[in-house]
């Protein structure tokens, strides 16, 4: 991509708040302890054949049996055979392209500081007031139930909705599944969680990340683990890290054709008493190309209440969390900002 049309392309509200010209967002200059290694090691990801989950009850309870593996030791795996065909991920990927194409006031008819907003368009974690910039575009969306919400979505590129609105009913559908196995990867069976997940939530973050000059001394997305039960990554190229708990060290997530990254999030650690962690992670930039990667963060209802599984909790191991909401997520985030290291589960965390 050529320098203009990258500036031009990825202009953040700043320009247009001041009517600059072409502006590209201030690095965030991150302290040299957490800048980025420009040849970070590669992350050791246990790859799910998700196809055998419906391979006969062995089959199924070798697939649980991994997922839960991945669950406890890691909190992040990759899933192939997952049933989303690939044009259904390129049309994703290339529509998100597409939109952060589009002319700054196209763009900026969804930028808000407002972090309940249910679509909005921003240029770091909170927007607007921040004072760092980080060097990410992001549009946020929510995405079921679809048909509530695709009107609000953007117009343009005039396929959006459509391609968005496949990727995002075939993620939630695979997300259901998951959700089910690990469930049931935790003793507590395949239907546990089924009738609130059934009126969950699914946001959609779209996260662009334009090449940076300086991508050793910068960050796209500071560390930090999600709210959600759990995440579904498509990323167009590598840049995302995971946090090595054993050593400390980032490592990189390679990109697999067709496969999917799946985290587990907050939210599933407060329901398995911590026996799954959520993972956290990171995003790095690059010189010379735009990324784009796309979240697919999947939780209960808005207000519905995510408590620790009791069948979890005994003597030896007794309740370590708070229930809380996705509100209550959007609560915490509007008041607290993750890039200084605020997060969400320490809040939830009992001391016992
Ligand atoms: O860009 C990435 O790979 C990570 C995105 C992410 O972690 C998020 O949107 O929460
Ligand atoms: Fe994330």
């Amino acid at each position: 991509m050529e320098k203009e049309e990258s500036s031009s392309s990825f202009s953040t509200g700043k320009s247009a708040q001041e009517g600059a010209l072409p502006y590209v967002p201030d690095c965030y200059v991150i302290p040299s302890s957490h800048r980025p290694n420009m040849a970070p090691e590669a992350a050791y990801v246990p790859i799910i054949d998700f196809g055998r989950l419906n391979e006969g009850r062995e089959q199924r309870s070798m697939v649980i049996k991994e997922i839960g593996n991945a669950c406890s030791r890691l909190g992040f795996f990759q899933i192939v055979n997952h049933g989303i065909c690939q044009s259904i991920l390129d049309g994703a990927l290339s529509t998100a392209f597409d939109f952060f194409k589009l002319p700054s006031e196209e763009k900026m008819k969804f930028m808000s500081g407002d972090v309940h907003r249910p679509v909005r368009y921003s240029t770091s974690l909170k927007d607007g007031i921040d004072e760092i910039q980080f060097w990410r575009v992001i549009l946020k969306h929510y995405a079921h139930p679809l048909d509530h919400w695709i009107d609000f979505w953007p117009k343009n590129p005039p396929n959006y909705r459509e391609n968005m609105g496949k990727y995002c009913t075939e993620e939630r559908k695979l997300a259901l599944e998951l959700m089910s196995a690990i469930t049931e990867s935790l003793g507590l069976g395949p239907k546990y969680l089924v009738n609130k997940m059934d009126e969950g939530m699914q946001v959609m973050a779209v996260n662009c990340y334009p090449p940076c000059p300086q991508p050793d001394i910068s960050l796209g997305l500071p560390p930090h683990s999600d709210y959600t039960c759990l995440t579904i990554v498509l990323q167009s190229s590598p840049g995302l890290e995971i946090l090595d708990t054993e050593d400390g060290s980032w490592k990189m997530v390679p990109k697999m054709q067709s496969s999917l990254q799946v985290h587990v999030g907050d939210h599933l650690e407060v329901l398995s008493n911590g026996r799954y962690k959520s993972v956290v992670h990171r995003a790095i930039l690059n010189r010379g190309s735009t990324r784009i990667s796309l979240a697919s963060l999947h939780s209960l209802g808005m207000d519905e209440k995510m408590e620790t599984a009791k069948e979890l909790v005994d003597e030896k191991n007794p309740k370590g969390y708070k229930e809380s909401s996705f509100r209550d997520f959007l609560n915490f985030l509007s008041k607290n900002d993750l890039a200084e290291g605020k997060s969400f589960i320490d809040t939830l965390k009992i001391k016992n």
